[in-house]
């Protein structure tokens, strides 16, 4: 459904993302990882149309979509979270996912909501929520109008071991019943292992491993770059 075919770019002189090439099938939960600085966010924003590449190709379902402004893409049906959501601060979480549910023409806020459990946030304003439902109603947003496509930049940040995996629970279900494809950016790797079809590996910009969770989690570059503190 995604395919990324050399992409490259640079902040000056660091190369953030390194001639990386990975394709996400359709339908599956896919997880870029790697450690801090390994590009993996620059990915995000080369897909989402924040960023524009140096060199090499961004096509979803097989259309060139390297240099599309990034609203084009969101129309096309890629989403992507964006870790804040006051944008209006003084807006109940209910009224936030009914204006943004409105602009991309969601039909069922209300599964959405279900979904993320965020019920009993309805009422209330970000100010008035702990920082777990934020979370998830960040993801909410995201997941509005069914895209095909969504990006999450690490839903779990900053959530206990607990509420990182109610999350992944939630998101995956989510994901399968509306038959949604997902790149997910994630830094707990209990998450990540639990829920994704398939793992990439960046280490200073580029792929070092690419497969299925188990095979990846064994994999001795893998190991040694990145998951010897917690693969054991
Ligand atoms: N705005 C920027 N200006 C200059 N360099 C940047 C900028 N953003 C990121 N970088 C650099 O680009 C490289 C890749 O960063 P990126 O944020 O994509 O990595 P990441 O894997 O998402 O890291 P993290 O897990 O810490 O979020 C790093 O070396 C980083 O320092």
């Amino acid at each position: 459904m995604l395919q990324l075919d050399d992409l490259s770019f640079a902040y000056g002189s660091v190369k953030a993302v390194d001639q990386v090439s990975l394709d996400v099938a359709e339908g599956s939960i896919h997880g870029l990882i790697g450690p801090n600085g390994a590009g993996k966010s620059t990915c995000i924003d080369l897909i989402s149309g924040r960023q524009r590449p140096t060199s090499g190709s961004v096509r979803f379902r097989e259309r060139d979509i390297t240099r599309m402004a990034a609203p084009r893409r969101r129309h096309l049906g890629i989403a992507r979270s964006f870790q804040r959501i006051s944008v209006y601060p003084d807006l109940t979480v209910a009224d936030q996912l009914d204006v943004a549910g409105r602009l991309v023409g969601e039909q069922d806020v209300d599964a959405v909501v279900a979904a993320l459990a965020l019920g009993p946030s309805l009422p209330l304003t970000p100010s008035e929520i702990g920082y777990g439902e934020q979370r998830r109603v960040d993801i909410a947003l995201a997941l509005l109008g069914a895209p095909d496509l969504v990006l999450l930049d690490e839903p779990a940040a900053g959530l206990s071991r607990e509420e990182s995996i109610a999350l992944a629970d939630h998101l995956a279900g989510l994901v399968r019943e509306r038959g949604m494809t997902v790149v997910l950016v994630e830094h707990h790797l209990e998450v990540v292992y639990r829920v994704c079809d398939r793992l990439t590996v960046l280490e200073q910009g580029a792929v070092i491993a690419d497969g299925r969770p188990q095979e990846v989690r064994r994999d001795p570059r893998v190991v040694e770059a990145y998951l010897g503190r917690s693969a054991a």
